[in-house]
């Protein structure tokens, strides 16, 4: 069977002055056509640093070495040039934080447009009326209103939303989704989990979804790989590992996730062989990516 996405023996290591990381070790990992597989795992497991990957945007320090293939491309070792004709080929990435990845001087609906006409080749009054088509199926009310507004007139999930219009606008074979949701309430959280899955069976894209959070996993992957310090530790049939964990980490991660308890006394704190020692600052020295990137 040929994949959408295989990547083998994929190692990521940070090498700075100071020390070296290596973020992600010895990762296989094989996406079909339309599938969705949830990349679980604690913060700074080197789930970001793997999604990236795909991309071709591991910031420097990062050395990428080991084999990606992209719909039978290699993405490893490639220069911007041919990556960006990678990219043509249909990935695009939506990141945590959709402030940054919106230019607050522009119009989103010109935004929109811009993707439209330069990727996909578009004429304007094409690319207005399918931008405003794609406002319309990510749920903003009234898009041709709306249409001329800037990004600072959204509500936080409205702007994740354009995020998601701007990353399916270019109709990707794969989507990779970044903890989307993190930064939104719970409500506003469920919506947008909501369209992703829409917006996946309606398109048959593939999903990538990285999430920290186990319930999220569940209610979006049809599999889902665990990762633990750089490595994948445990993958297969979501249900199946919810029923039936086979990695002591995985089990760790399930008996500490609060759906599974009655109470919160039933809670077990993860051991801490399995609680990294890193420093959660550590992450804030990847530079802020933008909100949509693309292979795409
Ligand atoms: N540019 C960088 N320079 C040095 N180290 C980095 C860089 N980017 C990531 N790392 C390190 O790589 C490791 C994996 O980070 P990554 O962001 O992929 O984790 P994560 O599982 O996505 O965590 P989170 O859920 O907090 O985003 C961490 O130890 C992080 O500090």
């Amino acid at each position: 069977m040929s994949y959408l996405l295989e990547i083998s023996d994929l190692n990521v290591t940070f090498e700075t002055r100071f020390r070296t990381v290596p973020a992600v070790r010895n990762v296989s990992l094989a996406v079909g056509q339309g599938e969705s597989v949830a990349l679980v795992g604690a913060s700074g497991s080197g789930k970001t640093v793997l999604g990236r990957s795909v991309l071709g945007l591991v910031d420097e320090p990062g050395v990428v070495r080991g084999s990606i293939l992209f719909d039978g491309r290699q993405v490893v070792g490639r220069t911007e040039e041919e990556l960006r004709e990678i990219r043509g080929v249909g990935v695009a990435m939506v990141f945590q934080d959709a402030l940054d990845g919106l230019n607050p001087v522009y119009s989103v609906g010109s935004q929109l447009s811009e993707v439209l006409t330069v990727r996909l080749g578009h004429s304007r009054a094409e690319a207005k009326e399918r931008a405003i088509e794609l406002m319309r199926q990510v749920g903003i009310r009234e898009p041709e209103s709306r249409f001329n507004n800037f990004p600072h007139q959204f509500s936080g999930g409205m702007r994740q939303r354009i995020c998601i219009a701007l990353a399916v606008g270019m109709r990707p074979k794969l989507l990779i989704a970044d903890e989307p949701t993190t930064a939104l309430d719970v409500t506003v959280q469920a919506g947008i989990l909501r369209l992703i899955k829409t917006l996946q069976r309606e398109t048959g894209m593939g999903l990538i979804f990285i999430t920290h959070d186990l319930a999220v996993a569940r209610e979006v992957s049809e599999r889902m790989a665990v990762m633990y310090n750089g490595q994948i530790v445990e993958e297969g049939a979501t249900e199946e590992i919810f029923s039936r964990p086979q990695h002591p980490y995985t089990r760790a991660l399930l008996l500490a996730h609060p759906a599974r308890a009655k109470s919160w006394r039933d809670l077990e704190p993860i051991p801490d062989e399995f609680v990294t020692d890193e420093p959660s600052s550590d992450n804030q020295t990847v530079s802020a990516p933008a909100p949509t990137a693309s292979i795409g």
